[in-house]
C-alpha cells in the first residue's frame, strides 16, 4: 500500500506572494509536491489560462460542484466563489504525492476540520504598506479591488493564530527556504514516520506471505 502524501495549506492575504513563492518553490531543486488548481467564478486576468492558473467557471456550475460534493472547500472572497476541487486532492495524496493548496483563511479552516493532519502555514506581508504596494504593482486589480483586498487583509492577518507556522515573506528566496524547512521537518514527524515503518512492514509481509 501507499503511503499517503501530506497536504500542505499556504494562505495568507491576496498579494503577499502566495504565488510568486509557490512557483520559486518548484523551479528550486525542493522534494516533489503537486499544485492543486483551484476552481473560481472571479473573471480571467490577461494571461491567465483556464485549467492552469484556474478553472473559470460560472455561478452556476460552481454552485452545481457545491451540490454535488466534489469541493474540498469553498469560499466567497470580494464578490467570487473560490474552491478546491476535491477529487484531484484525494487523488494525488492516496498516490503518494503531497500537494499545496494556496487558498485563503475561510477554506483554509474549513480544511483544517476535514484534514486535521495537514500542515497549515500563514504567509504574512512585512507590513499593510507593502502589501497595498505588491497589489498596487501587480496591476491586475483596479483600485476599488484592491481597497476592498486590503480592507479582507486586516481580518485575514487576525486568522494567523489558528495556523501551524507564520511566515514572513521579506524576500522570496528567504520565505522558500523556510517554507522547505517547514516541511521537510513536517516529513519527520514521529507519527508519520511511524506510518511510513507500518507501510513498509506491510509491504513486507505481503512480499514474504506471496512466497
Ligand atoms: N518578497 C517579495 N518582495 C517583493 N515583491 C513580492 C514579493 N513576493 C511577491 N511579490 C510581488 O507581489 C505581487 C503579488 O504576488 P502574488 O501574486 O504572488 O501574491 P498572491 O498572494 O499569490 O496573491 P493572490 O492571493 O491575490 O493570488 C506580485 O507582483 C509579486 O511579484
Ligand atoms: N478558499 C479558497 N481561496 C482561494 C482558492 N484559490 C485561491 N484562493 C484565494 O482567493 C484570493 C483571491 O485570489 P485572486 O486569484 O483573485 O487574487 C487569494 O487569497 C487566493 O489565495 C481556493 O481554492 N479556495
Amino acid at each position: 500500500m501507499q503511503e499517503r502524501g501530506m497536504l500542505i495549506v499556504l494562505s495568507g492575504p491576496s498579494g503577499v506572494g502566495k504565488g510568486t513563492v509557490r512557483q520559486a518553490m518548484l523551479a528550486d531543486d525542493f522534494r516533489d509536491f503537486q499544485y492543486s488548481i483551484s476552481m473560481t467564478t472571479r473573471k480571467m486576468r490577461p494571461g491567465e489560462v483556464d485549467g492552469v492558473d484556474y478553472y473559470f467557471r460560472t455561478k452556476a456550475e460552481f454552485e452545481a460542484e457545491i451540490a454535488n460534493g466534489g469541493m474540498l472547500e469553498y469560499a466567497q472572497y470580494v464578490g467570487n466563489y473560490y474552491g478546491t476541487p476535491l477529487k484531484y486532492v484525494n487523488q494525488t495524496l492516496d498516490a503518494g504525492r503531497d500537494v499545496l493548496l494556496e487558498i485563503e483563511v475561510k477554506g483554509a479552516m474549513q480544511v483544517r476540520e476535514k484534514c486535521p493532519d495537514g500542515v497549515f502555514i500563514f504567509l504574512t506581508p512585512p507590513d499593510l504598506s507593502e502589501l497595498k504596494h505588491r497589489l498596487t504593482g501587480r496591476g491586475t486589480d483596479s483600485e476599488a479591488v484592491i481597497e476592498k483586498r486590503i480592507t479582507q487583509a486586516a481580518d485575514e492577518i487576525a486568522m494567523m493564530a489558528n495556523y501551524d507556522y507564520a511566515v514572513v515573506n521579506d524576500k522570496v528566496e528567504l520565505a522558500v527556504k523556510r517554507i522547505e524547512r517547514i516541511i521537510e521537518s513536517e516529513h519527520l514527524r514521529v507519527p508519520r514516520v511511524i506510518d511510513r515503518y507500518k507501510t513498509m512492514l506491510k509491504h513486507a509481509d505481503g512480499v514474504s506471505s506471496s512466497k
